[in-house]
């Protein structure tokens, strides 16, 4: 397995507990790497891979368009997303609220999954 990574992907996106983040859409950052294929570099083919491109516009979509109170929530919808639309065996995620808590850069939540029977070499 190969793995395909995104970093420091901002988007906006409705998530919060309190009243003032339902009214209005907030920046989130996501890191995120999700294994493809490795014949993929063997055929030299996008058909053969999952195009990150893609991914990045989903994601972007996605998040602009529903609710979650739990930045914990969105990470999984994207994380299921990964695994059901986009077919991943293998996602890890990082996202992160921007400056929401004092003296704190970024707050947030790491997840990492496999679908079932994949086993991910610890380098990943
Ligand atoms: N475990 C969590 N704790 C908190 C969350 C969250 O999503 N998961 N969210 C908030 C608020 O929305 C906060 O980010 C607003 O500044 C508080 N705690």
């Amino acid at each position: 397995m190969d793995f395909i990574f995104i970093e420091e992907l901002r988007v906006k996106a409705w998530v919060g507990i309190y009243e003032r983040e339902k009214t209005g859409p907030q920046t989130v950052e996501l890191n995120l790497t999700f294994g493809v294929p490795d014949s993929a570099a063997e055929h030299d083919d996008i058909g053969d891979t999952i195009d990150y491109a893609e991914v990045a516009a989903r994601i972007r979509r996605e998040l602009g368009e529903r609710h979650f109170n739990l930045i914990e929530s969105l990470g999984e919808y994207v994380v299921r997303m990964l695994f059901e639309e986009f077919g991943a065996p293998w996602v890890k995620l990082k996202v992160a609220k921007i400056g929401v808590m004092k003296d704190v850069r970024r707050v947030g939540v790491y997840i990492q999954r496999s679908r079932a029977g994949v086993v991910v070499p610890p380098t990943a």
